[in-house]
């Protein structure tokens, strides 16, 4: 039986900006995880099974019964597809084999809580793959084949989520030029792919600040990233408030990396402001639904007491962040008790690390 187990992630900053090829985001990944568990098939099919949707157990016949895939398997079906595309390019039929998916990145009815389920089942289909397939791709290919997974799925997706759960810790991305990408995969095949030039894509991990601790609060609303994602991508790309929004955007992702890299707590949060004031604004103009009550009571709670805070994803729900002194526990229990007041749950998380360079 082998196992492989992803994180989920949270955004940081640089929301919306980073699906545009050549603009950044940080993001954490959490220590809550998808894992994927691989046995020996007995009847000479590849199935799938999930707990997917609280306790309703999903099942698929992977790669032999494409037609016949649960829609909620787009991402694992995908991978299977990635995975065994490299597999015959080495030389070789992909073995059949039985996985079976579990996730904490749910609540206990299956309700989406943001963190990212997406990236961490493809990225921890593609490790387990990794193993199964006797593929030995290193972490960096384990990424690109994981993003090509996605981007068959969501061509729009910035593949944040498959980033942190691929290197961990705290992180800063940009995503790869999608469109060219695309050409290198038409050109090259999924194999040769995964060494090519990617114009745009850049990661570099980033140390966690040692005096703020993240506290997570969940407003109770799951949000659907694409639904909001669309109207991002409808609003007007030429216009002079679009360009303002990812140039302002980009230029605060750099400097909160640099502030973190740093460990400078004020300059952080200074950042941490102004992404916040960034998304307003971008809401603001483009009516694309980042702003909930909500998400606004979760802030201004935490600013109440002096904590920077801001919602993090794309919004319309989902999570929020506030970066807490430490060694100040009064504080970070005030700002639960002020969030649960507020309907707000404080989700009990802390950074994923991922250990070893490869
Ligand atoms: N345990 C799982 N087994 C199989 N597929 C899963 C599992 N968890 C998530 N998925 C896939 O990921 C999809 C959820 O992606 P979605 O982007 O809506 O949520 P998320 O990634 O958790 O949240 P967010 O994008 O806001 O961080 C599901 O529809 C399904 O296709
Ligand atoms: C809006 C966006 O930048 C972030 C979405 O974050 P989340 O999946 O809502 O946590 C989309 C993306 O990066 O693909």
């Amino acid at each position: 039986m082998i196992s492989c187990s992803a994180p989920g992630k949270l955004y940081v900053a640089g929301e919306y900006a980073v699906t545009e090829p050549g603009h950044g985001a940080v993001l954490v990944a959490i220590d809550r995880y998808v894992t994927v568990r691989a046995g020996a098939s007995d009847d000479g099919l590849t199935t799938v099974e999930s707990t997917l949707s609280g306790a309703n157990t999903l099942r698929c016949n992977g790669i032999d019964d494409l037609l016949r895939t649960p829609a909620p398997f787009a991402y694992v079906q995908s991978a299977l597809g990635m995975a065994a595309r490299v597999r015959i390019a080495l030389g070789g039929a992909p073995p059949p084999c039985r996985l079976s998916i579990t996730s904490d990145l749910a609540d206990g009815r299956g309700t989406k809580l943001g963190l990212g389920s997406s990236g961490a089942v493809t990225v921890a289909m593609i490790n387990v793959l990794n193993s199964v397939y006797r593929l030995g791709l290193n972490r960096a290919q384990r990424y690109r084949l994981a993003m090509l997974a996605t981007m068959a799925v969501d061509p729009h997706a910035s593949g944040g989520d498959v980033a942190a759960a691929t290197w961990g810790g705290w992180l800063h991305y940009q995503a790869p030029d999608r469109t060219q990408v695309q050409r290198v995969l038409a050109t090259r095949g999924v194999a040769g792919s995964l060494d090519a030039p990617w114009s745009g894509f850049a990661v570099r991990t980033l140390p966690a600040p040692t005096r703020l601790r993240l506290q997570v609060g969940w407003t109770g609303t799951p949000a659907s990233s694409a639904a909001l994602l669309t109207r991002f991508r409808a609003r007007d790309r030429a216009g002079a408030g679009s360009r303002t929004f990812l140039a302002e955007s980009n230029a605060c992702v750099r400097r909160l990396a640099a502030a973190i890299t740093q460990d400078h707590d004020a300059a952080i949060a200074h950042e941490i402001r102004i992404a916040r004031n960034l998304l307003c604004a971008l809401d603001r103009t483009a009516g694309i639904g980042i702003r909930t009550e909500a998400l606004e009571l979760l802030w201004r709670t935490a600013e109440s007491l002096g904590i920077p805070a801001k919602s993090s994803g794309a919004g319309g729900g989902d999570c929020g962040i506030a970066l807490v002194p430490t060694g100040t526990a009064r504080l970070a229990s005030q700002l639960r008790k002020r969030w649960a007041h507020s309907g707000i749950r404080t989700l009990p998380l802390l950074i994923h690390q991922t250990e070893g360079a490869a």
